[in-house]
């Protein structure tokens, strides 16, 4: 994989850089509520910057649905990205349209633009290799080389990530190579206990890493919406919580092999829960109760791990000499239910072993409710990416870059 130190000696003077980011920060309508994502692909974009190049940023952010959507305008990022940079940058409101062109075209050497989220195309997730394939055409346009610098979406095969390194000579951004070589460690010679924790939301992408982390870890602590799919499997009542139905054959033949080879699985014993979502926007009270895990109303949704798991969590977590956590354990982002990711991120803090956490809002939660970065081992940008990339799958986003 050629590496941006090798492309910035052959020379990036004048020419047109596509920099694919991941700068999907988490927003609070338009204010940014934690901008890692946007920090950590500074470096890469200031070192063309500083050797002359015209630096074209594209990210995606959130899940629009192929078509532009303000709530998902990357013009926030694009604003916190020239306060950090200091300098003037260009945003362009579309992806490859008049105002891309023109953003780009009017770039004088060393000055940057950010495009609009490449997710308001249909052809950037699309499924159809052609559909892809004649995005990235777009795209290409726009530049004369690439950098691939966006560890959260390495796992997707999206036209910014897959199709379009194949188009542009290419290379890997500063980002990935740190991310890849903190990971790689894991994947080599791991000191035990190794522990894992797994939570957050994006359920059905997540749970598949189990089957390959039964392999791996010693000890895997389960939280998040995550848990409810377990508790479902076990019988229990989960009420109106996250669930993945259909992964329930999957999760019982989990908890089968996992006692069959003599790792430990840990469930929550208590749970946070309330017959409505918290408002987010307000912060409002949202007085959750707290119930047995095997006790769950019919009529409530649990959104966080209660204070017995908190306890059983930390004790889970003191005796480890490797910890990867991705996903928090509950809805952190209201007061009320953050208590629960309080409790790992404490427990990782207060531990000697090597600490991974990875994902935007793992990390986001942990920096957020004022934990220090520099108390973890390694704070990476991807959660998906990063379970993908221990797993041993062959990312698109680095099958890419390859030469
Ligand atoms: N019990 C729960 N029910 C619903 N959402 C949850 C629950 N626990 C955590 N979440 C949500 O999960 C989201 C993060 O999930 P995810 O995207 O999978 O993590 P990451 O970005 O760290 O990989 C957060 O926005 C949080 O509010
Ligand atoms: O937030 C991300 O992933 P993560 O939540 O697994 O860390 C990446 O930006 C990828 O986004 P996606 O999961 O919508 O493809």
């Amino acid at each position: 994989m050629k590496t941006i130190d090798e492309l910035l000696h052959e020379g990036v003077e004048g020419k047109r850089v596509f920099v694919r980011a991941d700068l999907n920060v988490p927003l609070d309508g338009t204010t940014i509520t934690d901008d890692g994502r946007i920090r950590a692909v500074v470096p890469t974009i200031k070192a063309l910057a500083d050797a002359g190049a015209r630096v074209v940023v594209a990210s995606h952010l959130g899940r629009p649905k192929g078509a532009p959507d303000p709530a998902f305008s990357l013009a926030p990022a694009a604003a916190r990205l020239g306060e950090l940079l200091g300098a003037e940058v260009a945003f362009a409101t579309d992806t490859v349209g008049d105002s891309a062109r023109a953003a780009v075209a009017g770039l004088a050497n060393g000055e940057v633009a950010v495009v609009e989220n490449l997710r308001f195309n249909a052809g950037e997730t699309s499924k159809d290799d052609a559909e892809r394939g004649a995005f990235a055409d777009q795209l290409a346009a726009l530049a004369d080389l690439y950098v691939g610098d966006g560890f959260g979406a390495v796992h997707r095969k999206h036209a910014s990530v897959f199709d379009l390194p194949a188009r542009l000579p290419h290379a890997a951004g500063h980002l990935i190579a740190t991310e890849v070589g903190v990971l790689k460690k894991l994947t080599e010679d791991v000191r035990r206990p190794y522990v894992v924790v797994l939570g957050g939301a994006k359920v059905s992408d997540k749970l598949g890493v189990i089957d390959h982390l039964l392999e791996k870890a010693d000890r895997i602590l389960i939280g998040g919406g995550m848990a409810y799919t377990f508790l479902k499997a076990q019988g229990h009542e989960v009420g109106i919580s996250l669930l993945q139905e259909d992964q329930i054959p999957a999760v019982l033949e989990y908890l089968k092999r996992a006692e069959a080879r003599g790792v430990e699985f840990v469930l929550p014993v208590d749970v946070l829960v309330s017959p409505d979502f918290p408002d987010l926007k307000t912060k409002a009270p949202a007085n959750p109760t707290t119930v047995a895990a095997d006790a769950i109303p019919a009529d409530q949704e649990g959104l966080d791990i209660g204070p017995e798991t908190r306890k059983l969590y930390a004790s889970k977590l003191a005796d480890a000499a490797t910890v990867f956590w991705n996903g928090p354990m509950g809805v952190f982002e209201h007061p009320d239910y953050a208590e629960g990711t309080k409790a790992v991120a404490q427990a990782l803090v207060d531990s000697p072993a090597f600490t991974v956490v990875g994902g935007g809002d793992s990390a986001a939660a942990v920096r957020t409710l004022g934990f220090d970065e520099n108390a973890f081992g390694h704070i990476s940008t991807g959660g998906g990416a990063s379970l993908e990339y221990l797993e041993g799958k062959k990312l698109p986003g680095l099958v890419a870059l390859e030469d």
